[in-house]
């Protein structure tokens, strides 16, 4: 049996569409919702509109996680650490599939290491890549990466996580999935504030282009393989992300474009990951332009205009 952690949109998502493999648990911790969505088979909450299929059982009792075989983990990424701190111990032994984009501001810690840390004898693995939650519920095809450092593991839950139109590519490149689709959302935020702020289409392609040079060499520095990022958790979602109104980064940096405030209520990675990179480049003296100038922008600490003559100002140099 697999369990998916985390009943937001993302879990709600996967649920649905591991149901075409058989049972699974959606596990959700507030337990007057998930009985509501149990029942009326929608989490109107955060996926209005898509039906749960029956093989999918929601449920606010832990015990249908810690019981499964494969748990897939769908909490944002600054939950992710707490959330094993106290649970942790009863995962023991398990595959534990973080399905967070984030590093967490805190550590600076991708989803893996703070499994490795938290449970040690778990097998940890990142899937990631392009992929709306709207989109995967709806059954319409999506390809993603799949990340684990143990081979075997990995073979085998590449079998159990694909479905007909949910295809898995497998990688041991764990360091650089989950930091294409950490940094993807630092991108979004920067390509929606571009557009938002009326600097236009190329501009944007030019921040894409530069922000994904950016988010390689950070990667690679961190020990990843570039052709990592040119891959689904790193090219495919940062040009999906950057450039469709469905993405919360891409909205979030629409509405600092504008002047206005973001939405608050909504899980938009990229504020906190940007933080988390900002510490990250200070201390290991790297230059992140891009990054920068979007941690200062979540920061209110620059407008648009103060982002673009920021970026526009540094040496001309060669590509
Ligand atoms: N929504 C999407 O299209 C996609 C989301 N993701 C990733 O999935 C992760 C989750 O995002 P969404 O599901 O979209 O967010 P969401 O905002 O729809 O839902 C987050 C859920 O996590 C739960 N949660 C928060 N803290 C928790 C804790 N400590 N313990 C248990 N549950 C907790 C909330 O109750 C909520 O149900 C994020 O890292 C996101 O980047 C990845 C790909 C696509
Ligand atoms: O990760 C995603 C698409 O791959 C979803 O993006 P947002 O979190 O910006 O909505």
């Amino acid at each position: 049996m697999i369990a998916v952690a985390g009943g937001g949109a993302f879990g709600t998502a996967l649920a649905a569409a591991l149901a075409a493999n058989g049972p699974v648990t959606l596990w959700m911790r507030d337990a007057e919702e998930a009985a509501r969505n149990e029942q009326t088979r929608e989490n109107r909450h955060r996926l209005a509109g898509v039906p749960i299929p029956a093989p999918v059982r929601v449920s606010a009792d832990l015990e249908t996680v810690f019981a499964a075989e494969i748990v897939l983990l769908a909490i944002p990424a600054q939950q992710l650490r707490p959330f094993l701190a106290q649970h942790g111990a009863r995962l023991a032994g398990k595959p534990l599939v973080a399905c967070s984009k984030g590093i967490d501001v805190e550590t600076g810690e991708g989803p893996s290491a703070i499994i490795e840390a938290a449970v040690p004898d778990a097998t940890a693995a990142v899937l990631t890549g392009p992929s709306f939650a709207a989109d995967i519920a709806r059954s319409l095809p999506t390809a993603l990466t799949l990340a684990c450092r143990n081979s075997a593991a990995a073979v085998a839950l590449q079998d159990r996580l694909s479905t007909p139109v949910l295809r898995l590519y497998r990688t041991a490149d764990v360091t650089g999935a989950e930091l294409g689709g950490a940094l993807k959302n630092v991108m979004a935020i920067a390509c929606g504030t571009c557009i938002g702020a009326g600097f236009g289409e190329s501009a944007r392609a030019a921040l894409i282009t530069r922000g994904f040079a950016e988010m390689q060499r950070l990667a690679v520095g961190m020990g990843a393989e570039a052709e990592t990022l040119a891959g689904l958790s790193g090219f495919g979602d940062l040009t999906l992300t950057c450039t469709s109104d469905q993405s919360r980064n891409y909205r979030h940096g629409l509405a600092i474009g504008r002047g206005e405030r973001g939405d608050t209520g909504s899980t938009v990675e990229g504020v906190a990951t940007a933080r988390a990179i900002g510490r990250i480049a200070r201390v290991r003296g790297l230059d992140l332009p891009v990054c920068a100038v979007v941690e200062a922008l979540v920061e209110e600490t620059i407008t648009a205009q103060d982002a673009l003559a920021r970026l526009l100002s540094r040496p001309l140099k060669e590509e």
